[in-house]
């Protein structure tokens, strides 16, 4: 069954490359954003609301941004990867040292990767998330080092990357791998078919 074309609100290329892997015919719409960071976690927000929230944003912003440059309405996808251990968010890593402490924590122990999508239609929001148990071999000092030199794990929600060299640490997962990766493939279609 033919999906009509949508926009893809997200400057990731694994989006990107995820979205074209199942053939969705798509433009990737780059909304300005406040600054290339995190948004700040609000106070008592769990994570789970706080990916959620985040990707819905996102949608929201690209909905405002379609009306100011008069662009065709099509629907939007947008989406949030967040990278959750003992309660604690792991963003993206300001620096190196900033992603040597994250990679300490995640080495020799499991976590969660949550990944929200939405889709954005006729001035409605629809949403859903994968939730992906991830376990991590323990890691040492040296390899740690050698993968923050390497830059990959900059840009990255907890600092790795599971498409790339953090192949290697990864003992078990339990969910979905382009959950982690950034987009959520069976959930993603599910949704576009669901509702357009
Ligand atoms: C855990 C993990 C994350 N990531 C990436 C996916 C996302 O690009 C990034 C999490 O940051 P996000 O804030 O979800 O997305 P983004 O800022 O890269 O892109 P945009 O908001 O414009 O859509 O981490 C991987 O590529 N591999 C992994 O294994």
């Amino acid at each position: 069954m033919s999906l009509p074309p949508i926009y893809l609100a997200s400057a990731s290329p694994r989006r990107r490359q995820l979205l074209e892997q199942i053939g969705i015919v798509h433009e990737v719409l780059r909304v300005p954003s406040p600054d290339g960071e995190d948004e700040p976690v609000l106070q008592n927000e769990a994570p789970a609301d706080y990916v959620c929230r985040t990707a819905r944003d996102k949608a929201l912003r690209a909905r405002d941004w379609i009306r100011r440059e008069s662009l065709a309405p099509r629907p939007v996808l947008a989406a949030d990867t967040t990278v959750i251990l003992d309660g604690d968010i792991l963003g993206k890593p300001a620096d190196a040292g900033h992603a040597r402490d994250m990679l300490r924590r995640l080495s020799g122990s499991a976590h969660e990767v949550r990944t929200a999508i939405v889709l954005d239609w006729q001035g409605r929001l629809q949403e859903d998330v994968s939730v992906t148990e991830v376990r991590f071999r323990p890691l040492a000092e040296a390899e740690i080092d050698a993968y923050c030199a390497s830059g990959e794990p900059l840009g990255k929600a907890g600092a790795y990357g599971i498409q790339g060299m953090a192949a290697i640490f990864v003992a078990h997962i339990s969910g979905s791998y382009t959950g982690v990766m950034g987009l959520p493939l069976f959930e993603t279609h599910r949704l576009l078919r669901a509702y357009l």
